[in-house]
């Protein structure tokens, strides 16, 4: 077969600060884990100390950290390859097709829950984790750059119909950091769908509870802190592994490519800096009033729930707008056949998903005080992230309603926060 070289449709809109961003960004971005890690470690953790406490580079490598990463990955395909649950069918692609994805991620989860158990029960040092952080998240660095050239090379292969519109834009460094296919697939095995949901993020849970093992390790028992901590980012992890079809709606699947910036999101930044909170308080321990700990549970409830409830409405209301759970709410019609909700909690704000989950965010750094900026580092980037998203969401939306998204737009008015933003 010829390699295909031709640009798909749409593609000289760029984002993500274009070429230049592309290029920086893949730089960037994984310094920025083996920083965070590093700091986060360090007696001070300010992330303001001059010179920077680096890690020496021998210190970042490890055998048994390849090993390792070698390993999860194989047992989290394996896991991914059994036929348990129920297949789904994405949204229909350009070429009227409809691909079948496996929803069997509870059951990995839960499988990889017993068998750290096992593990527990034969004496393994879970906490030893811990010391082998840095050289994990170089090995996990390394496999999303060898992903993403793979998935760069093979896209010239792929047919025009599989390519998707933001990442063809015939700048190399551009095109491999947005990925030029969108459902890359070995067989029926599907890359993009399997990274998003399956190493790193049962990955992250299994590294905070090797941070409350050292914890146990060091100090005898988990702190009330570090048990929020774990607690809080394991209840995510499990409700997106439990509403696993509700991903195959979101834009990363719907509209983005598989490159770089997926890869090593889902692959490196996702395990190794949404449980910094964690890692935080093996060296940073902290004592948390029992009236502190209720309310940051509360708070954690309140965002939970409105997170959970918003995107179940909207995936109810896209799978079926007559059920009787959104049946009565109010909508507006588009020209694509599609309807908008402009009541309920999509007429509350324009991303009440967002709202919820930035609240969650909040609740997880919490835990860890106020003495450190460094705990807060998901809050932050999360509010960046869910910004740009919002906005890269409105454009698509516009693009794609025109005038309806408008109408939304005037009755809706607030994106994230009501009366702020
Ligand atoms: N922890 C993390 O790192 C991250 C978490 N997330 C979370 O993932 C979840 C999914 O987010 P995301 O994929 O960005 O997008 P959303 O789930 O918010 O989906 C946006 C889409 O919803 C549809 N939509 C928007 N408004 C309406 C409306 N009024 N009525 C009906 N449909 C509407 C549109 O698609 P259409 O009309 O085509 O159906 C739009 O493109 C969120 O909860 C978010 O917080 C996201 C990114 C990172
Ligand atoms: C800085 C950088 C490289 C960013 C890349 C962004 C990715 C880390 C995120 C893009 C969308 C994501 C989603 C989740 C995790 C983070 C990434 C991959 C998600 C799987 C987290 C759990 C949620 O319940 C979710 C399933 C809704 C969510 C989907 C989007």
């Amino acid at each position: 077969m010829k390699p295909n070289k031709k640009k798909a449709r749409n593609s000289d809109e760029r984002e993500f600060g274009g070429a230049l961003g592309a290029t920086c960004i893949p730089v960037f971005l994984p310094l920025t884990v083996l920083y965070l890690l590093s700091v986060c470690r360090s007696p001070a953790a300010s992330v303001l100390q001059w010179p920077p406490p680096l890690t020496p580079a021998a210190h970042l490598w490890d055998p048994l950290a390849a090993v390792l990463i070698g390993g999860w990955l194989a047992l989290q395909s394996f896991l991914y390859l059994l036929p348990i649950g129920k297949v789904s069918e994405g949204l229909v692609l350009r070429d009227g097709s409809r691909l079948k994805y496996p929803i069997n991620g509870f059951h990995a989860l839960s499988i990889t829950a017993v068998l750290l158990l096992v593990c527990f029960w034969l004496g393994m040092p879970l906490g030893y984790l811990f010391e082998l952080i840095l050289p994990l998240a170089v090995c996990a660095i390394g496999v999303s750059y060898l992903l993403s050239m793979y998935l760069y090379i093979r896209s010239f292969w792929a047919p025009q119909h599989a390519l998707s519109l933001g990442g063809n834009t015939g700048n190399p460094l551009y095109d491999f950091f947005m990925g030029r296919e969108l459902n890359p697939r070995i067989g029926d095995f599907d890359l993009k769908y399997f990274c998003e949901l399956r190493p790193g993020l049962i990955g992250w849970v299994v590294i905070n509870l090797g941070m409350l093992m050292k914890e146990v390790e060091l100090r005898g028992s988990p702190s009330l802190a570090m048990l929020l901590v774990n607690g809080f980012q394991l209840l995510y992890v499990t409700d997106a592994l439990w509403n696993e079809e509700a991903v195959l709606t979101t834009m990363d699947i719907v509209h983005d490519g598989f490159g770089f910036m997926l890869a090593f999101g889902d692959l490196a930044w996702v395990p190794f800096t949404y449980g910094l909170q964690a890692m935080f308080l093996v060296v940073h321990p902290q004592s948390l009033s029992t009236l502190g700990a209720a309310g940051i549970i509360l708070l954690n409830g309140i965002g939970y729930y409105i997170f959970r409830k918003s995107n179940s409405q909207k995936n109810q209301f896209r799978r079926d707008p007559t059920h009787k759970s959104v049946a009565h709410l109010e909508t507006i019609a588009t020209a694509t056949g599609k309807r908008l909700l402009v009541s309920g909690w999509w007429g509350f704000v324009r991303h009440p998903n967002y709202l919820g989950d930035l609240l969650m965010a909040l609740a997880w750094s919490l835990p860890c005080g106020m003495s450190h900026i460094l705990p807060y580092f998901y809050v932050i980037y999360f509010t960046i992230l869910l910004i740009h998203r919002e906005a890269r969401d409105e454009k698509h939306c516009r693009a794609k309603y025109g005038l309806a998204w408008d109408t939304y737009c005037r009755r809706v008015p607030y994106r994230i926060i009501p009366y702020i933003y």
